[in-house]
């Protein structure tokens, strides 16, 4: 059975354009992966973290699929892997990060997988381009649009434009 589900992309390191349309390309480059919806792409500042590091570019995407949720986040890690992901400092920079949003209408906590994720709720980074791909989402029964505009990080984001 498949499910739709909602990943958040983010990079600051590198050419983050580039590897977003990668990290794109090959989350559904799996015949299990079905790419439904493509947000537009924003700059943001860093939310936690180190404060002196580079301005992210986020994302967020609709997939069709049918991995379970551990399956989907270990094809997320695959495809940071890919990326030269590493973890270091928590919240800090990164080539590429992906996380599971909302997976169907899935609400879990099993100590490694928390569905919706925790802290997306409260991150403009991951609600406003949700927003501008689907007007019609809600996360908790809150348009995303509203969470969107209420979260701390809102004034820091902006659309991006390629070459600026
Ligand atoms: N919904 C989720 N999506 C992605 N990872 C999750 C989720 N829920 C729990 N995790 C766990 O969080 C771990 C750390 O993830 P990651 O290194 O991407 O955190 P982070 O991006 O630095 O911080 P944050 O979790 O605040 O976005 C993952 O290995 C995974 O086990
Ligand atoms: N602007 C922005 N800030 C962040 C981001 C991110 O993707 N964008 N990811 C984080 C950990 O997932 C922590 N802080």
């Amino acid at each position: 059975m498949s499910v739709k589900a909602v990943l958040a992309l983010g990079s600051n390191l590198g050419e983050r354009s580039d590897t977003l349309s990668l990290a794109v390309a090959d989350l559904v480059d799996s015949p299990r992966v079905r790419l439904c919806a493509v947000s537009p792409v924003v700059q943001t500042k860093p939310v936690g973290g180190p404060e002196d590091q580079p301005d992210f570019l986020n994302m967020v995407i609709e997939v069709e699929t049918d991995f379970e949720p551990h399956e989907l986040l270990a094809h997320c890690h695959a495809v940071e892997d890919k990326h030269h992901r590493t973890r270091e400092v928590r919240w800090g920079p990164r080539t590429l990060d992906i996380d599971i949003i909302t997976y169907g209408d899935l609400s879990m906590d099993d100590g490694t997988l928390t569905i919706p994720h925790p802290r997306a709720h409260e991150r403009a980074f991951v609600l406003q381009p949700w927003a501008w791909m689907d007007s019609h989402a809600t996360l908790g029964g809150v348009p995303v649009g509203e969470l969107a505009a209420a979260a701390g990080d809102f004034d820091g984001l902006v659309p991006f434009e390629p070459g600026h």
